[in-house]
């Protein structure tokens, strides 16, 4: 089967009926009987981001009119949105990975900015799919520094991973990866600044 064999809902309710009996379950009994219906269902809703367009959310700009130079332009505006709340799955085990984001850019100057609720958009279209945390730190650094061509990018993702702390090796903790583009991959002080808004 290739991946553009498209499963209809029935075949795939099939296979988390399947998945009960391997478990040692019976599907046919009253409480399971709407499970395999209810979890296809709540899987299309919890990767609901394969259907969210990062660029189209992106695509709408703004200027900022005209902006006063002077000093280190990396004072003038530095745009952060901090501790936002994500829940994304490993595509290991399938299993949530659950955490907080913080995205950052700065602008060039004159340069145009995203509504402020866009970032968090952004965030939900590539948390909610199959992921790898690394992964998902630079998608969401690329799509920006893409779409708004700022002087930089700044990405930082904390999150804990069920697939480590409710199974395996069971240890709690929680895993964190950064993505730098521009001038905070060029510029210590400004890498330190970012690090120091986001700090708890
Ligand atoms: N780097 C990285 N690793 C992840 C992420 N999510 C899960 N993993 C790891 O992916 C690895 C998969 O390893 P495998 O040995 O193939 O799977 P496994 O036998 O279930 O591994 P254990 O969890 O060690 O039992 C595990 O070490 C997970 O902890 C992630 O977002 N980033
Ligand atoms: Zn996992």
């Amino acid at each position: 089967m290739t991946a553009t064999h498209t499963v209809t809902f029935e075949e795939a309710c099939k296979a988390i009926e399947v998945l009960l009996r391997h478990l040692g379950e019976n599907p046919s009994r009253e409480g399971l009987l709407d499970t395999p219906h209810r979890v296809v269902k709540a899987w299309q809703e919890l990767v609901g981001g394969y259907h969210l367009d990062p660029h189209e959310i992106l695509s709408t700009t703004f200027d900022l009119g005209d902006v006063e130079e002077g000093g280190a332009l990396r004072h003038v505006n530095f745009v952060i949105s901090k501790n936002l709340p994500f829940v994304s799955y490993c595509e290991h085990h399938m299993l949530p990975f659950e955490g907080e984001a913080h995205l950052a850019y700065v602008p060039q100057p004159g340069g145009r900015v995203v509504g402020l609720s866009k970032l968090a958009r952004l965030l939900d279209a590539y948390a909610r799919r199959f992921q790898v945390q690394e992964r998902l730190t630079e998608q969401l650094a690329g799509t920006l520094d893409r779409a708004l061509q700022p002087m930089g990018v700044a990405i930082m993702v904390e999150a804990s991973h069920s697939c480590q702390c409710a199974r395996g090796i069971r240890k709690k903790g929680r895993m964190v990866t950064t993505a730098y583009t521009g001038i905070f991959q060029m510029d210590a002080a400004s890498r330190q600044e970012f690090l120091q808004l986001v700090k708890p």
